[in-house]
């Protein structure tokens, strides 16, 4: 899949004072696809787009665009951006700002069609400090993609919008990357990521913890947990192969298993006593946790 790169961090590693932001991070981004950057606040999303992009630089490692350095301006025009805050001139009018956007690029997309895609025809007229946050991302959303870019870095775009924005959204970009555009997306909802992404890395702590499918990252999430309350022991449970881990929790064992049927008859024919039976479906929030909090205890262990 190499020769689909486009753009990517190598060992990147960024400190700001005493914080580590970035702990020797690897990240590859292809053509036409959507990567989902998950992980929670703090863990290195924001600093790594900003490597890419070119506005910080690494300490060590290296950040490059479609094979260049991400200051390189030839790099720089084949790429949109919408960051979390953007600072625009809040008293032009919103069709002002995507003639002077496009006017930067050398064959920018058509406003109409800009407007269309983000869903602000109607706001062209109006003057972009007094829209309200959702109609700023809205806009901000169109100019990132006015210059037909190569690569759409979205860094939490759908923050403030409501539900049908959102999938304006989603529509939008899913019909961006049909026309070959790689999307690099930041986001807290996990349902964004599962309606969007082909690929999904999780960061923690300025690394990359998990990366794969979406499917795989659900694959995660096959797993079910058993409460109970049973007088079979721990070493007995962990020995039995579907059983992933167990725990306890109060009077409560708890049970990993992607096999929670055949956990379940185990534990009723092991003891006819068992009580205050639950199984639950991990969700992919409950996945993305687990991921985050393994890796914790893998280093606190180290
Ligand atoms: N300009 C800066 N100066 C000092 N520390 C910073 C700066 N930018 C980021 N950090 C720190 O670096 C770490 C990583 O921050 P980053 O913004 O990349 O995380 P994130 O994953 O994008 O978080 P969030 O989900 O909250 O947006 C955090 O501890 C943050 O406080």
């Amino acid at each position: 899949m190499n020769d689909t790169r486009i753009a990517g961090l190598v060992k990147a590693r960024k400190n700001y004072a005493a914080i580590t932001a970035l702990d020797g991070i690897d990240l590859d981004i292809h053509r036409g696809e959507i990567l989902a950057l998950l992980g929670p606040n703090g863990a290195g999303k924001s600093t790594s787009i900003a490597l890419l992009l070119g506005l910080h630089r690494p300490d060590s490692g290296n950040a490059t665009l479609f094979d260049r350095d991400p200051q390189d301006i030839e790099a720089r025009r084949r790429i949109g951006v919408m960051l979390q805050s953007a600072n625009l001139p809040a008293t032009l009018k919103v069709g002002e700002l995507l003639r002077l956007t496009a006017s930067y690029y050398p064959e920018p997309r058509p406003i109409a069609e800009c407007a269309e895609l983000a869903g602000i025809a109607d706001l062209l007229g109006r003057r972009y400090g007094a829209l309200s946050g959702g109609q700023q991302r809205r806009v901000q959303f169109a100019l990132a993609m006015a210059g037909r870019p190569d690569i759409l870095f979205l860094d939490e775009p759908t923050v403030s919008m409501d539900i049908d924005a959102r999938q304006s959204l989603w529509a939008a970009i899913r019909r961006l990357v049909s026309e070959g555009c790689a999307v690099v997306l930041t986001t807290h909802y996990l349902e964004e990521a599962e309606a969007l992404a082909d690929r999904v890395c999780v960061i923690a702590k300025g690394r990359v913890v998990s990366e794969g499918s979406v499917d795989a990252l659900r694959a995660h999430v096959s797993l079910r947990r058993i409460r109970c309350i049973t007088c079979v022991k721990i070493e007995t449970l962990q020995a039995w192969p579907e059983v992933v881990s167990v725990e306890t929790k109060q009077d409560r064992t708890i049970i990993a298993t992607a096999q929670a049927e055949t956990v379940v008859k185990r534990l009723l024919d092991a003891d006819p006593s068992l009580s205050e039976l639950e199984v639950q479906r991990a969700g992919l929030a409950e996945a993305f946790q687990e991921i985050t909090r393994e890796t914790e205890d893998v280093r606190e262990a180290a």
